[in-house]
């Protein structure tokens, strides 16, 4: 049944420029708070107190080759005619001190990684000597601290080496281990829940039927979300009923702090998440952007919550959670960049549909160019599984032509390349 019986007049809904729905979505957007997670499980977090050098890197002069720690005065004028040898008086590896102290004419045989011996200030590679037995003798001079690892020439004592706010990757994890921190202070995940709506649809698992679709967008932003390392509550995905959406809705806010919908949230006769807002009182941030796709993508906050209202087309939808719902949930987590990277790439090909709102165009990158990925209306799903970025065409613009250049931004969905760098 339709949701109304009387004559009605179709809402008029106001486009607001996608800048300013950013920022309203971003001033809804609460804190977190912190926790503590073992060094193996920050990959992904967002860091939230800066880390710094507890000591220098390297923590000593140490070598960079495997050769021999001497002292530079000691080769002076050594030639190819007028080789110079010196007395091996000690040989450390990594992990050890050598005891002695370097005098002149003597030499400590070192490892890399090892601490360079008190008296010696240069290392003589194996490659630059010609051994014999506990000596050797060299063929050039050395330079004082030549061939050798300065204490400190990574890393200060005290140096801020990543600030509160970043993402944790691989090397942020490396830094840290480096600095003993077998426990790391970072931002709490907001509780996400996904939500779909719509008669349509049947899950992944079910055959078609007449008038069916599966549902795509709920795996979709499951995916989006764990690509930002965040975890989600899955919600069985609701018919178009009104008090149906708007118990689960209800029933589901009660356990996350921010709800994605999908669906219903234009202005047919079933749409109903308008009249849902309404319902459970929350506070609308937007219900039209001038942008295309995804221009009903509606925002609403309530209760210390967000809820996304994403549109039912998988084009939509995607580009509505990569626009508004990550930048909010890592403003949440208090990341110093929520904002998707971009760059400036030229068009690959022409697009010369008029833009009225501003339009966001599935593409595949390349570091250079950035062409459309094919079916690129806001139903398409096509597009999305193609593309690893969004061109951005400006609303108010009549078109584009092959070698202009576009603003585009980076989905971080970059393949490895076939063939090795030409
Ligand atoms: N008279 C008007 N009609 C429409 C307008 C408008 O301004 N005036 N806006 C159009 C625009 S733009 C979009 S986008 C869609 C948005 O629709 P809704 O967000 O209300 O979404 P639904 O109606 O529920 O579904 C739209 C479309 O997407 C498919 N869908 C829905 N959920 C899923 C899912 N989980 N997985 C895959 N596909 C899904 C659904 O079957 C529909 O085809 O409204 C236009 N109409
Ligand atoms: O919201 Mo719609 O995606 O502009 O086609
Ligand atoms: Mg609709």
């Amino acid at each position: 049944m339709r949701k109304q019986e009387a004559v009605e007049v179709v809402e008029i809904r106001k486009p607001i420029p996608v800048a300013e729905a950013v920022e309203r979505v971003l001033s809804h957007a609460g804190k977190t708070g912190t926790e503590t997670v073992p060094l193996e499980e920050s990959e992904g977090r967002v860091l939230a107190s800066p880390v710094r050098a507890t000591h220098p890197v390297p923590p000593f002069n140490r070598s960079p080759y495997d050769g021999f720690a001497v002292r530079s005065q000691d080769t002076a004028g050594a030639s190819g005619s007028s080789r110079v040898r010196f007395r091996v008086i000690d040989e450390i590896g990594a992990g050890t001190v050598s005891a002695k102290t370097v005098g002149e004419g003597e030499a400590v045989r070192i490892m890399t990684g090892a601490p360079v011996p008190d008296g010696a200030d240069a290392v003589v590679m194996f490659e630059q000597t010609v051994e014999d037995g506990e000596a050797f003798t060299i063929r050039k001079p050395f330079e004082p601290l030549e061939n050798v690892s300065l204490k400190g020439e990574d890393l200060e004592e005290g140096e801020e080496v990543v600030p509160a706010g970043s993402f944790i990757h691989a090397g942020t994890v490396a830094v840290l281990a480096t600095f003993g921190y077998a426990e790391v202070e970072v931002a709490k995940q907001p509780t996400v829940g996904i939500l779909a709506t719509g008669t349509e649809l049947v899950d992944v698992t079910e055959p078609l039927a007449p008038g069916k679709i599966r549902n795509s967008n709920s795996p979709m932003i499951a995916a989006q979300l764990r690509r930002m390392g965040i975890g989600y509550k899955l919600y069985d995905a609701q018919s178009d009923d009104l008090d149906a959406v708007a118990e689960a809705i209800e029933s589901a806010l009660t356990e996350t702090d921010v709800l994605i919908t999908t669906g219903g949230v234009s202005v047919g006769d079933f749409d109903y998440l308008p009249a849902v807002y309404g319902r459970i009182g929350a506070d609308v941030l937007f219900n039209k952007v001038a942008m295309r796709p995804g221009s009903v993508t509606t925002v609403a906050a309530g209760s210390g919550k967000l809820l996304f209202g994403l549109s039912g087309n998988p084009s939509s939808c995607f580009t509505g959670f990569e626009l508004f719902t990550r930048p909010a949930l890592l403003r949440m987590m208090g990341a110093n960049k929520p904002f998707l990277p971009h760059t400036k790439a030229v068009l690959g090909e022409d697009f010369t549909k008029a833009n009225p709102f501003d339009r966001f165009v599935r593409a595949v990158y390349d570091g250079k160019t950035a062409t459309p990925a094919g079916f690129n209306k806001s139903n398409a799903v096509s597009s999305i599984a193609r593309g690893n970025a969004l061109i951005v065409l400006p609303g108010g613009t009549r078109g584009y032509r092959a070698g202009d250049e576009v603003d585009v931004l980076l989905l971080g969905m970059e393949e490895g390349s076939a063939k090795w760098m030409e």
